[in-house]
């Protein structure tokens, strides 16, 4: 099958001896799982950043991942990416996955349709679908503007369009809205919320922002000393999380585990 080979040949630097283990299906292996990942250990030289971590995900969900700043949670997202080799442990993603990093890395030669269908086969179906990636993400009028025209919310929107442009099964977010202003941020929360409820990839969120973990994640994870120390499900529901007393609570408890008290 097309897909397992894929897989096998993306993830075989983390199998280390352990390669029949891989085994994925179109929409996940045959426990119905998108994602899986046993006792991921990662280190850089003597400093070990994933330490036996373990997470499973299921098809559309969304998970979010804080933690503190050095605290591995890009490192794990790169696993998930296959972007880094000299990864110990067993993997299972999905073949078809896209990712979104805090910077929307355009490349500025290219018009904004051709940033979006980037390695993609050429033709009339490819800039079709990118087309109507765009215009999801409210850039209809965008299409042959150059990157260096774009806001730093419409580029990173491109940056959305190219990953969705992929129908990817499994979406890859490392702190996206990290880098906009508060307001931005609020509209990009919006629109991901919207993308999400149309396309239901399963998605890990890499993020800061205790709100924004509450705010559009079915469970929320805290990564520390190499491994998920609490995982809690975001049981309050939309479009009022917010206003939600569970919403405060589970804000306080993040926190908490975070280390992080408020100013009063
Ligand atoms: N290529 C690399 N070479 C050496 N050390 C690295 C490399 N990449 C990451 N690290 C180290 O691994 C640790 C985890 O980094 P990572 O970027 O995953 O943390 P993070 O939780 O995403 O941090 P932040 O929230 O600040 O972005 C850090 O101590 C970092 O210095």
């Amino acid at each position: 099958m097309a897909l397992e080979h894929e897989t096998q040949r993306v993830l075989r630097p983390l199998e280390r001896g352990r390669a029949g283990q891989v085994d994925a299906g179109a929409a996940g292996g045959h426990d119905g799982l998108a994602v899986v990942a046993r006792g991921v250990r990662k280190a850089f030289g003597e400093h070990v950043v994933l330490d036996d971590f373990s997470l499973e995900m299921a098809p559309g969900e969304f998970v979010a991942l804080l933690g503190r700043s050095g605290s591995g949670k890009s490192t794990f997202l790169r696993v998930l990416g296959a972007l880094d080799g000299d990864v110990e442990g067993y993997v299972r993603v999905p073949q078809r996955r896209a990712i979104v990093f805090q910077e929307p890395r355009l490349q500025p030669w290219q018009k904004v349709l051709r940033n979006v269908t980037l390695g993609l086969p050429g033709g009339r179906a490819t800039e079709q679908s990118a087309l109507q990636a765009l215009a999801e993400v409210g850039l209809s009028g965008h299409a042959q503007a150059w990157p260096r025209t774009l806001s730093g919310g419409e580029a990173q929107r491109v940056a959305l369009a190219r990953a969705l442009v992929r129908e990817p099964q499994l979406l890859l977010l490392d702190e996206p809205f990290g880098a906009l202003d508060a307001l931005t941020k609020i509209r990009m929360h919006g629109l991901l919320q919207d993308l999400y409820r149309r396309h239901r990839p399963a998605v890990l969120l890499v993020t800061h922002d205790v709100d924004e973990a509450i705010l559009l994640a079915d469970r929320v994870l805290v990564l520390s000393a190499g491994r998920i120390s609490l995982s809690v499900p975001v049981d309050i529901p939309h479009p009022r999380r917010r206003g939600d007393a569970g919403f405060s609570a589970l804000r306080s408890l993040l926190l908490n585990e975070l280390g992080v008290r408020e100013a009063a």
